[in-house]
């Protein structure tokens, strides 16, 4: 569906040459909700403008459906742009229009008639569930609903594809879930193919199938959300995945862990195995002791995820022992202290 093939994108400013975007390659699926994830500076708005060429990559190609974007006149270019939505972080709406006009607006350049207009704008207003506020100015908006009339005016010309920047970072956290669930409705209700760019773990956690991680312009890790929460192997990836799975209260205590007695080890559980009992199991299988420190659970789009820590206490050979048979069960595991 869209094809990021060997992109990169320089910058130059003041003699100085930035290379926002260095080499990255990338294939998102049609209906996935796909995540960019890094860290400000990473190049994460860089490479989705590059998805509608708002930004013309300095190399390489971007393929949506077949078609090089970079190959097409500006007027096809206009054109195939009114099926790529677009979201902003500071909503970009027009101030002097009402919700209703801001959703029309897309409507009335791409040059369809009033009545439809009217209609399309009340279907949207509907779906994002505005109703009763159509005649409202943005200012007299909360953020979550300002977002919703963004959400609408990026639908109105049935895009295939809907670009997300950074469009919860301005959100409390209750807003953010509430457009969340928003986003995740309008994919599986549309078949909306979503790309979406954050610096918040939590947001690829509740909504993505699959995430890629940007660091210094480059791709350093992609996969689906499970395996990656699972299983991450660069260390700013594990710092991410921390950011929703560690609570502060793990974090701080970890500082504080004793190492006089025993292993203070991090059990994360994913799939069938978080539904058996296997801490039990460990005990009665190994001559060893389980406290139990801490325990979360986590949600993802489509499974859950826990993470529990225990200090577990024996002979060093058995804790060994012990670790290996968790790890044979597929329980990921770290030791914190020992
Ligand atoms: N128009 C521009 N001119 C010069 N440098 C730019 C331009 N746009 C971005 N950059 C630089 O490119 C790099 C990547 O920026 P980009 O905004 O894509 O990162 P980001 O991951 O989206 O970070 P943030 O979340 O802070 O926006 C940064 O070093 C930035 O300063």
């Amino acid at each position: 569906m869209i094809d990021i093939q060997n992109v990169v994108k320089r910058f130059k400013s003041n003699k100085q040459e930035i290379t926002a975007v260095d080499h990255v390659s990338l294939s998102i699926k049609k209906g996935e909700i796909f995540g960019v994830i890094g860290y400000s500076g990473a190049g994460k708005s860089t490479l989705i403008r590059m998805i509608n060429l708002l930004e013309t990559p300095t190399e390489g190609k971007v393929i949506l459906d077949g078609t090089d974007l970079s190959a097409l006149s500006t007027k096809a270019l206009r054109q195939k742009r009114q099926k790529i939505g677009m979201i902003f972080q500071h909503f970009n709406l027009l101030w002097s229009r009402t919700v209703k006009e801001n959703i029309m607006f897309p409507l009335e350049i791409a040059g369809v008639p009033k009545a439809k207009r009217e209609q399309r704008a009340q279907e949207l207003i509907r779906l994002v569930e505005l109703d009763g506020k159509e005649d409202q100015y943005p200012s007299q908006l909360s953020g979550g609903q300002k977002q919703r009339v963004g959400i609408a005016r990026a639908l109105a010309n049935d895009p295939h594809v809907l670009l997300c920047d950074e469009a919860t970072s301005a959100l409390d956290p209750k807003t953010t879930d509430s457009i969340l669930d928003l986003l995740k409705e309008i994919n599986r209700r549309l078949g909306l193919t979503i790309v979406l760019i954050t610096h918040e773990m939590h947001v690829i956690r509740k909504i993505c199938d699959r995430v890629a991680v940007m660091e210094g312009g480059r791709v350093v890790e992609v996969g689906d959300v499970t395996d990656i929460f699972q299983r991450p192997q660069q260390e700013i990836t594990k710092r991410f995945v921390q950011q929703v799975t560690k609570s502060d209260e793990i974090l701080s205590a970890a500082a504080d862990w004793q190492v006089d007695q025993g292993w203070v080890v991090e059990c994360r559980f994913m799939g069938e195995v978080a539904g058996k009992p296997v801490i039990s199991q460990l005990i009665r299988q190994f001559d060893i002791e389980v406290n139990i420190l801490q325990g979360k659970i986590s949600r993802l789009k489509d499974s859950s995820y826990g993470t529990l820590v225990i200090q577990v206490t024996g002979e060093e050979a058995e804790i060994k022992r012990a670790i290996g048979h968790l790890k044979s069960l597929g329980v990921g595991v770290e030791v914190l202290a020992s």
